[in-house]
């Protein structure tokens, strides 16, 4: 579902005198149907910058990145913002918001984009919020007042609206309590059984143990590393 092959990447500093840094190189990674793979790395190794490269917010050097047919290097934007839609999530670690629109309507949009009727799109929105125990007087207003873990719910109950083929998890358990934190791994764990494809970065090393079913160690990919 998700084939990544020799992917390169650098960075070019336009405003410290165009200094290149080339942080990634080689990068093969390929995830099947039901399956999660972990990045790991030291800090600083390559995790977020591979993500944003599968979501298409940075562009390859050079490689692939197919995702359900897609290569996210070569694709044009409408193509990208229609896989977006339709094939790949992305939980990232903030919920960004435009102001004044209720958390039902937030969570509920992925599924209104795709032309589900409002009243069905929200009450699957509502039936997850329950889920992830976001309190029902909070549905109706913005949620950028909302705690930071309130916001990280919203922000998975997003991502889950849909079932989406393949999934990026950008640290989804990082400011949970337990019981939540139980709640969104069993909802990964139901993705999973659906059949998507999810890559994520995990700190919760119980989290990436119960889920994962490979782990891949970016630093590999670092150009000069052995290959
Ligand atoms: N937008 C950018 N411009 C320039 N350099 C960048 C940019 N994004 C990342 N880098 C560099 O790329 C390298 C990899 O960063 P990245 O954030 O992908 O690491 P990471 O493994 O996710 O780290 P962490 O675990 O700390 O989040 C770092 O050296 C970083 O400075």
């Amino acid at each position: 579902m998700i084939e990544i092959e020799n992917l390169s990447k650098s960075f070019t500093l336009h405003n410290q005198g165009g200094a290149v840094i080339p942080v990634m190189q080689g990068a093969q990674l390929s995830v099947g149907r039901g399956e999660c793979v972990a990045l790991v790395g030291a800090s600083g190794a390559g995790k977020s910058t591979l993500m944003r490269m599968v979501w298409g917010n940075y562009l390859a050097a050079s490689g692939s990145i197919r995702v359900g047919g897609v290569d996210l290097v070569t694709a044009a934007p409408r193509d990208i913002l229609a896989l977006r839609r339709e094939t790949l999530g992305y939980v990232s670690q903030f919920l960004r918001v435009v102001p004044r629109v209720p958390t039902v309507d937030v969570v509920a949009e992925p599924l209104l984009t795709l032309g589900t009727p409002l009243a069905e799109a929200r009450a699957r929105a509502e039936t997850l919020l329950a889920r992830l125990n976001i309190p029902r007087r909070l549905w109706s207003l913005s949620p950028t007042t909302f705690s930071g873990g309130e916001q990280q719910r919203v922000n998975i109950a997003r991502g889950f609206v849909h079932p989406y083929p393949a999934l990026l998890l950008d640290e989804p358990t990082a400011s949970l309590d337990a019981a939540n934190r139980e709640v969104v791994l069993t909802l990964i764990e139901e993705a999973k059984s659906r059949g998507a494809a999810i890559i994520g970065i995990f700190h919760d090393e119980s989290a990436r143990a119960r889920l994962c079913d490979r782990l891949v160690d970016v630093t590999g990919f670092t150009p000069g590393a052995a290959a």
